[in-house]
């Protein structure tokens, strides 16, 4: 059987990181099993539902190196939900209730009086016609609960009431459906709640492994009864830990903090963020990985600690840095192009400054240090000033490479008697007005020795 998996966030704003850590545990699962990922978008709420989110977590996906097998909408399948529902209510497992939510929050607290647990007493399955006649003629609509095979102290019928299963990162996990209360599936208004649209999904679509955050990870026994409900085997489950905020708050669509969009519009690399979604909260030592394919390889879900992680993008630029490092100028070229960086000092701009800056677009600053007027005179005293203008009485004649450097500076050492830091720190404060950066090697030919003439102080 092909391994398929799933990534199902609902539409209602933009991904963040741990929604990137669900698609990225799927997508790398179904990489390593040669498997496929279905992209399932949870819409059927279709008063916060939006297409432009759809599209925009589309978006993200492919800017992090996920490319979906099939992609789905939930809001264009209701007609297989209410088949499901008609199979549920035939089965005699799916059953109206007329409660208001205050008559139900009554009753629970009447059973915590009582020491009982505070579940659904399933006081609706004991209605008679008269009753549900008069709730109706009242106007009530029932919303539907699944009945949960958990009648243990029922001698008619020796149902187990736990259930258990493997789960691919936290191990062993039991769940006693006996302190659940049948859940609710269909709304008074007819609208379904997230379980019975994602259970008919996951076995339509064949889904084989339901990868996603443990939030979910008590709804998993009311998911399994139900799969067994309507005839089919459950898929295997893996529940990853959660990451949270530096400061320890959870992660939502709706506050936008830590979002997918706002990492790249800060100039982030997608491995980046993929290296660090992934291995965050894992046995695994935090580094940039450099190809997804890598990324499968050393991802391993048994790996993944319990507990909630702390994502730090301070650690970001740490693993941008070490990225760019290793960018070669094809994959940076387009981008350094709409930043202006093109022609033929592009690439050996890059290859000088790639290690010696934390973004892409901070090449822009070097790139205008080589091409444009140093904005202010170099920070230099009295005896080094006159040092750098008789070094730069000094430069070769052009044309200039990357020997030109060493050429210049063993004629400067010679006439001067100058070495090291003194030799090289004042050229430097020169050339670029900084005091420190990319080798100056490098950068010497890039700013040609017109200009280099016209930054003699
Ligand atoms: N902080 C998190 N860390 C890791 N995974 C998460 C986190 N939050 C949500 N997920 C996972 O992302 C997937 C999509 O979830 P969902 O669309 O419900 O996102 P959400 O951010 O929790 O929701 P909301 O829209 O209510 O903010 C789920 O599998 C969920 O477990």
């Amino acid at each position: 059987m092909t391994v398929t998996v799933r990534f199902a966030p609902s539409p209602t704003g933009n991904i963040h990181i741990g929604n990137a850590r669900t698609a990225l545990f799927n997508w790398l699962f179904a990489m390593k099993h040669k498997g496929r990922f279905i992209q399932r978008f949870d819409d059927t709420d279709l008063a916060r539902s939006k297409q432009e989110y759809a599209n925009a977590i589309l978006y993200d996906l492919h800017w992090l190196g996920i490319y979906p097998d099939q992609t789905e909408y939930q809001s264009r399948r209701f007609d297989r939900y209410d088949a499901a529902v008609e199979r549920l209510k035939a089965a005699g497992v799916l059953y109206p209730c007329y409660e208001t939510p205050e008559e139900l929050e009554l009753r629970r607290k009447i059973r915590l009086s009582q020491k009982l647990p505070p579940v659904y007493g399933r006081e609706a399955l004991a209605l008679t016609p008269d009753e549900v006649a008069a709730f109706e003629a009242e106007g009530r609509k029932p919303h539907w609960r699944f009945l949960l095979p958990n009648f243990a102290d029922d001698p008619a019928n020796p149902v187990r009431t736990e259930l258990s299963w493997q789960d691919i990162v936290r191990g062993d996990e039991t769940v006693d459906l006996a302190s659940l209360s049948d859940p609710v599936l269909v709304r008074e208004d007819g609208t379904y709640l997230y379980t019975l649209p994602s259970v008919v999904d996951d076995i339509e679509m064949g889904v084989t492994h339901v990868i996603r955050g443990d939030d979910h990870v008590t709804n998993t026994g009311v998911q399994i009864a139900l799969f067994r409900a309507l005839g089919a085997e459950p898929p295997t489950f893996g529940h990853h830990n959660l990451l949270t905020t530096v400061s320890g708050e959870g992660l939502s669509k709706r506050t936008g903090a830590l979002s997918i969009a706002s990492l790249r519009d800060d100039g982030i690399e997608p491995m980046a963020v993929a290296s660090l979604a992934v291995l965050t909260g894992t046995s695994e030592n935090i580094e940039a990985v450099g190809t997804m394919s890598e990324l499968a390889d050393r991802f391993d879900p048994a790996a993944v600690s319990k507990s909630a992680a702390k994502f730090d993008p301070a650690e970001l630029l740490t693993l941008n840095h070490s990225l760019l490092h290793a960018m070669p100028f094809s994959e940076a070229q387009d981008r350094l192009a709409v930043l202006g960086v093109t022609g033929d000092k592009a690439e050996p701009l890059w290859l000088a400054v790639r290690g010696n800056i934390d973004k892409v677009q901070d090449a822009v600053t070097w790139w205008r240090i080589i091409n444009e007027p140093l904005p202010e005179a170099p920070d230099l005293d009295d005896e080094d000033r006159e040092y750098v203008r008789g070094a730069f009485d000094l430069l070769p004649e052009e044309p200039w490479d990357r020997s030109t450097w060493q050429q210049w500076t063993a004629a400067v050492k010679e006439a001067t008697g100058r070495k090291g830091k003194q030799l090289f720190l004042p050229l430097r404060l020169a050339m670029t007005g900084r005091s420190s950066g990319p080798e100056l090697a490098e950068l010497l030919p890039l700013i040609g020795r017109e200009e280099m003439l016209a930054r003699r102080p």
